[in-house]
């Protein structure tokens, strides 16, 4: 594993399966770690590859050993579509995970589909508020947020992490926990999605990488493009926890640049 000065580190995998074999590995240990100093896991999930990736954990030995009932899962990131939407970020942690193992129905924390985008990203930041009341998710030592004890995050080939979009207004959000847009740049255009403050106030994040595609974008966030970058250019680059532990997860494709840089 290789640190990239500040950005995190960087683990880098010749297949699919070794990553996703090194993944779950990591995720099962922080929850195990979680639930020994708080009781509970509150784990974060969005759209792209990941959740279909965390398929392993339903796998031996992780369907037994991993504590599910301490579990309470949500979305960093969710497409404002019924829950049975194909395009349902919901639906697809459901099909391919959630139903696999014994996840309690109200640990998960999924959108309520029947609102605006707007109602709908007010009313989760409320659920999210009153999980931090009963404890459940611890708060930062830094501001008032949230600390989720990890955020997966996927990274598309314009470097947009969640549904934070290049150069997009709601990457400026201070106070807002959860925003919604209206506008994304792949369909469904209506998403709700967490905010670079929650973000970065969670104890882990996890960013995946994979493809050739997120080769240059893993490049401007990772390595030294100079100081006047213009970092909301690529909004993976404002990912920094600030008591927190941020990893990479890429394939040899995704890291291609960085590996070229060093
Ligand atoms: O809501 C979405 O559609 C996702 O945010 C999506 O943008 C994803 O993060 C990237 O496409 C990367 O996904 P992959 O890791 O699957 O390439």
């Amino acid at each position: 594993m290789a640190a990239a000065e500040g950005r995190g580190d960087m683990r880098i995998f010749d297949t699919y399966d070794e990553l996703a074999t090194d993944l779950a590995e990591y995720v099962a240990q922080l929850s195990e770690s979680s639930v020994k100093e708080r009781g509970y896991f509150t784990v974060a999930l969005s759209g792209g590859s990941v959740i279909g990736l965390l398929g392993k954990l339903c796998e031996a030995p992780y369907n037994k050993t991993v504590d599910w009932t301490k579990w309470y899962v949500f979305w960093a990131e969710e497409r404002a579509v019924s829950k049975n939407h194909s395009y349902s970020n919901y639906k697809l942690a459901r099909d391919s995970f959630l139903s696999k193992v014994s996840i309690l129905n109200n640990h998960v924390c999924s959108i309520n589909d029947s609102k605006t985008v707007e109602d709908v990203a007010m009313q989760y930041e409320f659920t999210i508020r009153q999980l931090v009341k009963a404890r459940v998710l611890g708060v930062s030592g830094v501001n008032d947020c949230p600390k989720f004890d990890l955020i997966l995050l996927c990274m598309g080939s314009d470097g947009h992490i969640a549904s934070l979009y290049p150069h997009h207004p709601a990457l400026e959000l201070t106070e807002d926990w959860i925003t919604h847009v209206t506008d994304s740049s792949e369909p469904p255009p209506e998403r709700i999605t967490f905010t670079l403050p929650v973000i970065n106030s969670a104890s882990n994040v996890v960013v995946l990488a994979t493809g050739e595609d997120k080769a240059r974008a893993v490049h401007l966030t990772i390595d030294n493009v100079g100081q006047d970058f213009d970092a909301s250019s690529v909004p993976a680059r404002l990912v920094e926890p600030v008591d927190g532990k941020l990893v990479w997860f890429m394939d040899m494709a995704a890291a291609s640049q960085v590996i070229a840089n060093k």
